[in-house]
């Protein structure tokens, strides 16, 4: 053998000996990371990279960071799309209702339970749901209205469908988003009935109110388009379009915002995810304008504070609502208005305090009355609950069958506020 054989020879078991060292220590590192749970994988990966020297799990580890980092993204903006979908039909809805609105005879007819229901509710409902059917099809929908009526009253069927497939919004990509046109007074009326699902604690769940306070619609006062998405019993997405309210967030609530609205600096979309905020916007007739923050204004000192109720006496007792504000020491007189704009309005800071006291022991509020403005007042940094302050347990049906009457407060003051409504319902 000669000597430069022999220099191979140890050269090369030396090498396989050093390998054979790294090999047992990347091990041993490899272990003591596997247990140290301060170590991520992604690190791990990177860490094994550097032992093997593999390009491939290099790429691989760049890959899996980048999957991590778009998948927290995903997950800070959870609901997008059904925020889109969700304000873009309510801006459409709203656009509907708004052409009613302006018509003296508005298509008024009565339900079985006398209350009444105008071409706009129908109208409404029809191009929410098409919507939301054209974007999420397996969901299910609790709706206000139903189509029985009109399958037996063509004019008025033909009235709905008019308007129905010539209301649109000037904007190609959102009408393309929400699906585009129905396709004739039929597949009408069979998508309102999709709003028949009995809701419940499991699943994706839309709660829709096409026109709520249609008492306040046709006396010419404020009205909400009302929509919001459950997932498994507990509300993820709320949105409210309110187009007889102030677009200013800032603009002080009137005593006569129930009233006479027009349309001047008027119209606001609100609208919440849950755990992250909440926001308005004006109400467009295309795709949707920028969107502002909002918040709950803090009561410093109560006597400054204004409370909202409903105009109408048989939804909530007025006489109660009084007396629970004078025990608080409220001095402004009650700020009446109609529909879930009561929520957006303290919301943004506007009202203060949403009282609703029942006036029967047998109604049950229904869930697309509360589900969107419940959102909305809770991601302002308010608190709402019923009488007794549990929350509102959207849940168990179609109807708040849990719950009794509204508190609706910024959440410093809520405590103190049932505290009271306990006490002047105790002496009833
Ligand atoms: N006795 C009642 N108590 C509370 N809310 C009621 C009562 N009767 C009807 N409502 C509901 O109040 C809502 C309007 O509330 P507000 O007074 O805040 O505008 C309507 O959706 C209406 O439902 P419905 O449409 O079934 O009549
Ligand atoms: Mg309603």
């Amino acid at each position: 053998m000669t000597v430069d054989k022999i220099k191979q020879q140890k050269k090369a078991s030396s090498h396989t000996f050093y390998s054979k060292i790294l090999f047992v220590f990347s091990l041993i590192v490899l272990i003591l990371a596997i247990f140290s749970s301060r170590i991520s994988f992604p690190r791990l990966s990177l860490i094994a990279s550097h032992l093997t020297g593999s390009a491939n799990t290099i790429t691989a580890t760049s890959r899996s960071t980048i999957t991590t980092t778009s998948t927290q993204k995903m997950a800070s903006s959870q609901y997008a799309k059904e925020l889109e979908v969700a304000q873009l039909a309510v801006q459409r809805a709203a656009r509907l209702t708004k052409r009613v609105f302006h018509e003296k005879a508005k298509g008024t007819v009565s339900k079985d339970d006398k209350s009444p229901v105008t071409i706009g509710d129908f109208g409404a409902q029809a191009l929410i749901i098409s919507a939301l059917k054209a974007n999420f099809p397996s969901d299910e929908i609790v709706a206000e209205e139903e189509a029985a009526q009109l399958r037996e009253d063509t004019p008025l069927r033909d009235q709905i469908w008019e308007l129905v497939k010539s209301t649109k919004l000037d904007d190609e990509a959102a009408e393309q988003l929400l699906g585009g046109a129905i396709k004739d007074a039929d597949a009408m009326l069979e998508i309102i009935d999709q709003g028949n699902s009995k809701g419940g604690a499991k699943g994706r769940i839309w709660t829709i109110d096409p026109i709520d306070g249609t008492k306040g619609f046709l006396r010419g006062g404020q009205y909400a388009v009302c929509l919001g998405l459950m997932v498994d019993g507990d509300v993820k997405v709320g949105v409210l379009g309110c187009p007889n309210l102030p677009v200013d967030d800032a603009a002080p609530l009137a005593a006569d915002i129930g009233t006479n609205a027009t349309d001047e600096g008027r119209g606001v979309i609100f609208s919440a995810v849950q755990g992250q905020g909440a926001t308005s916007r004006p109400l467009g007739t295309a795709g949707l304008a920028e969107g502002k923050s909002i918040a709950m204004k803090p009561i410093t000192e109560m006597s400054n504070a204004s409370f909202c109720e409903s105009v109408e006496a048989g939804h909530s007792d007025q006489g109660v609502a009084g007396q629970i504000a004078q025990k608080l020491g409220i001095t402004k007189p009650s700020v009446r208005m109609d529909s879930q704009a009561k929520y957006g309005s303290i919301a943004r800071g506007a009202g203060d305090i949403y009282l609703r006291l029942p006036t029967s022991k047998s109604y049950q509020e229904k869930i697309w009355d509360h589900a969107a403005g419940d959102l909305i007042v809770r991601e302002a940094g308010g608190q709402v609950t019923d009488v007794s302050g549990n929350r509102l347990d959207f849940s168990v049906g179609r109807t708040l069958a849990e719950n009794k009457g509204v508190i609706a407060a910024p959440a410093a003051v809520h405590d103190q506020v049932i505290k009271v409504v306990q006490e002047v319902l105790g002496q009833q």
